[in-house]
């Protein structure tokens, strides 16, 4: 077992929030350290009755919750948002003992994640209606806005603790209650969240978290008549699948999925400052993250310079167990990862490519994996239409501004997109053509509370954070008041 030293070790739970009990099994879901793969808790793996519980506890509750002024559902978000600040060093070792990021990467997603309950907790008051000049004097047209229902979230293990304040915030803030089926690698920080909520205040039956069988929790999540809302970030595949299942009860969805995200490098741009954007883009969390540039698209006066620079500087992470100080790269998140981040590179080898570093499995054994850079990289290799997941860097050269732009755009994906210039007018003419939901000109980080999550294509539908956010967890009423 990995013992965590924790300030608080309450923190650290086994046990789903279901209505008003806290459930362990001894006999359940294996969780895994990936960098040492030791065993780091048992969650349980509930029957499909207790995920039916937790929807009836969810409707339940959820009349007095909305009727809360939102100005006390704010109070406790924001209490929940501090509790999670003041704990953050606690949740970022329980969130590497299951993730592998490294420590201070763990805190930074715990840190900026919290910030949507902040965001969302000032939004709750900000739920405004209209007033509609209406066609006849008789009448009046008002919009009402009232929360959807009651909303599952399904997450991923790649932000095992951000990827869920991101959904709770807006629909808590929204009066609406929220049940979270946390991915089965990674659901000790979701259950860590469950305990600073109750803490916070937030009642029973509003922040549920239930760990099992996917597939079941799926389908019951897209069956069950109670559930007006599904959130969902992961693969496209399962995506689809969710849609597919949630149309016959035509349930709302939001959908954060799969991304290959281009990186552009115009022959304008500061070279180095690329170079570090790039770092940023492509190896954070060790390549996992939707917004992840996957494929770097280079000027062919830059190119090969470039991917020396990008070389060099992958070479100088230091890959690593996440708890020790002065990692930049903790393991992948498991064995197929590694495979395919393999599977990538020889495709892309025996279709032309170079290697300039890296290229294999990490000396530490496991699923540690070299940060790899390769130059000569093209859109006939795997990697330019499959999401890597990991920490492979692929620079491909290009001769005019519009081939770059038709390559970035060659994808059924369109989350982010990343580039690098500093004209003016080249800014605007590649920001709107670009087919991406999000677009970062001159950064390789682009995610903040603020600012609208979400893609286009198959993506995904719908955004997350911003004042758009809260949107996806409210429906719209007209109240047609005649007779006046
Ligand atoms: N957009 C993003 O941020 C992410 C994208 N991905 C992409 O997906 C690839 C595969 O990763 P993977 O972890 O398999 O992603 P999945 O989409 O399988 O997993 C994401 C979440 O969905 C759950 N899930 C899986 N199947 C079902 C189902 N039938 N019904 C309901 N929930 C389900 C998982 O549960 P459980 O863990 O119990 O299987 C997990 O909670 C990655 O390599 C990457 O390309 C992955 C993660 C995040
Ligand atoms: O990978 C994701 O699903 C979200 C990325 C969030 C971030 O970039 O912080």
């Amino acid at each position: 077992m990995t013992a965590l030293s924790l300030k608080d070790p309450t923190l650290f739970t086994d046990a789903c929030r279901v209505a008003d009990r806290w459930i362990s099994e001894t006999d359940g879901i294996a969780v895994t350290n990936p960098a040492t793969d030791e065993t780091v808790a048992i969650v349980p793996s509930l029957p499909v009755e207790t995920i039916r519980d937790a929807v009836d506890a969810a409707k339940a509750a959820m009349p007095a919750w909305a009727a809360r002024p939102a100005k006390e559902r704010a109070a406790i978000l924001r209490r929940w948002y501090e509790l999670i600040v003041e704990n953050a060093d606690d949740l970022a070792q329980i969130l590497t003992a299951e993730q592998g990021k490294p420590l201070a990467e763990s805190k930074g997603e715990i840190v900026a994640n919290a910030a949507y309950l902040e965001w969302f907790a000032e939004e709750a008051k900000r739920v405004y209606g209209d007033v509609i000049p209406a066609p006849s004097q008789d009448r009046r047209v008002l919009v009402l806005k009232q929360p959807i229902g009651v909303c599952v979230a399904i997450t991923p293990w790649n932000f095992p603790n951000g990827m869920i304040t991101r959904k709770a915030g807006p629909a808590l803030a929204a009066g609406c209650p929220i049940i979270v089926k946390p991915a089965s690698q990674t659901p000790l920080s979701a259950l860590s969240l469950a305990v600073l909520a109750e803490r916070a205040g937030v009642p029973e039956g509003i922040f549920q978290v239930v760990t099992g069988k996917a597939a079941m929790i799926g389908t019951e999540f897209c069956t069950n008549p109670d559930v007006a809302k599904i959130s969902f970030t992961g693969s496209t595949e399962v995506g689809r699948w969710l849609l597919r299942e949630a149309a016959n009860d035509v349930k709302r969805l939001s959908l954060e999925l799969g991304g290959n995200a281009p990186f552009i490098v115009f022959e304008d741009a500061d070279l180095d400052e690329a170079v570090q954007g790039a770092m940023i883009a492509k190896f954070r969390n060790s390549g996992q993250t939707c917004v992840c540039a996957n494929r770097i698209y280079v000027h062919e006066s830059l190119a090969e310079t470039f991917a020396e620079k990008l070389g060099e500087a992958a070479s100088a992470l230091k890959v690593g167990p996440g708890t020790e100080t002065g990692t930049d790269q903790g393991p992948l998140i498991d064995m197929a990862a590694v495979e395919k981040m393999e599977s990538h590179i020889s495709d892309a080898l025996e279709k032309g490519a170079r290697l300039v570093s890296g290229g294999k499995r990490h000396a530490l054994g496991g699923t540690y994996f070299e940060p790899t850079v390769l130059f000569g990289a093209s859109q006939k290799m795997r990697l330019a239409h499959e999401e890597t997941f990991a920490p492979l860097a692929p620079v491909v050269s290009f001769r005019t501004d519009e081939e770059a732009i038709s390559m970035a755009n060659d994808t059924e994906f369109g989350l982010a997109a990343y580039f690098y210039t500093n004209d003016l007018r080249r800014m605007f003419r590649v920001g709107e053509a670009l087919e991406s939901g999000i677009v970062g000109v001159n950064t390789g980080l682009i995610a903040n509370e603020a600012a609208p999550f979400g893609g286009f294509k198959q993506s995904g539908l719908g955004r997350e954070g911003s004042k758009y956010g809260i949107e996806e967890y409210l429906e719209i009423k007209y109240l047609c008041v005649a007779g006046l």
